[in-house]
């Protein structure tokens, strides 16, 4: 599988405030190129924090970009999947409508009752983990099911996750123009943090979009 982080931070490396809104910090040209990054992905994947914090739908806005991928043979929407190890994920979420399939990637111990009402709005479970969700053995499983190529959108705890587990090939990142500051505002990359083995990263594009800049990232 090839894993592909993109997200958006403000100038000080934030993703949002510490009031865990959305907040726009891609402008219109950016918006267009996720559009298009996500078109080229099986799937697009946030954690459920971002549910929590965004209730985002994760579809493409394009029709153009939808019929050429029906065109293709392609499902009309990349899939849907949420890192969600507790099964937390409200059944009436909007990641969940039948836009798109939509896999929830939770731990053994997530409660029956709340995966049974998940499965029931529809979500597609695959269980890694015992506790929080094994991220590594969670998408050898999405690989199986012809995920092959797998967009990630974040939050910051998600990416980290990510990251520590040697999973991502490709980082994307709009630097915008705001400055939000705050220490508990959550950045790229939160988590624990690195201390040592910090991932290293070799540029490959550096692009002015909007009125910010495009930076792409091996990892
Ligand atoms: N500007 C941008 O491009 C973007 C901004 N955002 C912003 O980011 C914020 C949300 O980020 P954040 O709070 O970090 O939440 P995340 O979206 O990263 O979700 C984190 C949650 O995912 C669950 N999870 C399941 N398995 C794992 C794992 N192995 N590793 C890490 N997490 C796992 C955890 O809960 P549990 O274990 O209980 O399942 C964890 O609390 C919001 O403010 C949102 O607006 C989000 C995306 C893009
Ligand atoms: N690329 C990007 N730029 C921003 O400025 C953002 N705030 C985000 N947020 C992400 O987009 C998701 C919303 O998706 P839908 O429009 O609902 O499909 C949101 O959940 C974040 O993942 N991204």
């Amino acid at each position: 599988m090839h894993v592909v982080v993109n997200a958006a931070t403000s100038a000080d490396g934030k993703l949002s405030s510490r009031r865990r809104e959305q907040i726009a910090i891609s402008g219109p040209e950016d918006f267009e190129r996720v559009d298009a990054l996500r078109a080229d992905c099986d799937a697009v994947m946030v954690g459920v924090g971002t549910v929590f914090a965004d209730d985002p739908h994760l579809t493409l806005d394009d029709p153009d970009r939808v019929a050429d991928r029906e065109n293709g043979g392609e499902p009309p929407h990349p899939a849907r999947v949420v890192a969600d190890s507790r099964a937390r994920t409200p059944p009436d979420a909007r990641v969940l409508d039948d836009a798109a399939t939509t896999y929830l990637l939770v731990g053994e111990a997530a409660p029956r009752e709340r995966v049974g009402a998940l499965k029931d709005a529809g979500a597609r479970v695959v269980v890694a983990g015992a506790e929080r969700t094994d991220l590594e053995g969670a998408l050898a499983e999405l690989e199986s099911r012809d995920i092959e190529r797998l967009m990630v959108e974040g939050g910051g705890e998600l990416i980290f996750s990510l990251l520590e587990a040697g999973l991502v090939d490709e980082l994307s990142v709009f630097v915008g123009p705001k400055v939000i500051g705050g220490r508990e505002a959550p950045t790229l990359a939160d988590g624990e943090g690195f201390v040592e083995g910090f991932p290293e990263l070799s540029l490959e594009g550096v692009e002015r979009l909007d009125e910010g800049v495009l930076l792409r990232w091996r990892v």
